[in-house]
């Protein structure tokens, strides 16, 4: 079992305190979905871990050995899908497959994943939203990362595969722990093993929905 520890994250845009001294410890078999009402600094809190965005402090450990912010994209042990498409719009979705993985049977594993056949001649402009969103995650999903962090894998994708995507990250977490934030906390909170809060820069941690209502996220 592996352990991303994240400790002491502080971070201000201009006078304002978006995150104040939070800590986490997420583990490998563990899916962990963190809300937050808009603009309350979920996605900066992944772009922070990931090194993407410049924290005012945070201290980043994996099996307590300490990896620098500067070095994380490097060090590969954590994967990151963020909030915007990122994928080349003008390759084909065969291709896009070819240039993530070399090994064949990778290769396979992806070709035959539900709803991939139908889309590998496409090109990734022509794909919509959600089949694009999709196809990230399954490529993500299957890089050898330790812990993957999802800024909203849900946002733009209809039900059907939402619930592909939830049994996909249902069965990677044998070998990953993952870290996903969206609004669509119904099926985030079906899959998840531990839920957080943010609220006005503070870590809450939540046990069920009464908890989200109880802080504010939820009216009812
Ligand atoms: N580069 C930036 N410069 C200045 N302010 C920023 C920057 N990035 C984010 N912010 C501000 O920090 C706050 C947190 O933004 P963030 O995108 O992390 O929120 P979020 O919880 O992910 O929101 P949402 O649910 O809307 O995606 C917002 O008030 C946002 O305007």
């Amino acid at each position: 079992m592996n352990v991303l520890e994240i400790k002491n994250v502080n971070k201000s845009f201009k006078e304002k305190q978006i995150l104040k001294n939070l800590s986490f410890q997420f583990y490998t078999g563990e899916i962990n979905a963190i809300f937050g009402r808009n603009g309350s600094g979920k996605s900066t809190l992944l772009k922070l871990i990931y090194g993407t965005l410049k924290s005012d402090s945070i201290e980043i450990r994996i099996n307590g050995e300490f990896i620098k912010e500067s070095k994380v994209i490097l060090d590969n042990r954590i994967g990151y899908l963020p909030q915007k498409d990122f994928l080349p719009k003008r390759l084909k979705v065969s291709e896009i497959i070819f240039m993530y993985f070399n090994d064949e049977d990778k290769q396979d594993k992806i070709f035959y994943a539900p709803r991939i056949t139908n889309i590998q001649n496409r090109k990734i402009w022509e794909l919509s939203l959600g089949e694009r969103r999709y196809l990230e995650i399954i490529l993500l999903g299957n890089l050898n990362h330790n812990f993957l962090l999802l800024d909203e894998p849900f946002s733009m994708v209809e039900p059907l595969f939402i619930e592909i995507i939830k049994d996909f990250l249902n069965n990677i977490k044998e070998t990953k722990g993952i870290i996903l934030t969206d609004h669509y906390y119904e099926d985030a909170m079906q899959i998840a093993n531990k839920i957080f809060l943010i609220k006005e820069g503070d870590k809450i941690n939540i046990h069920d929905k009464n908890d989200l209502v109880y802080h504010g996220y939820l009216s009812h």
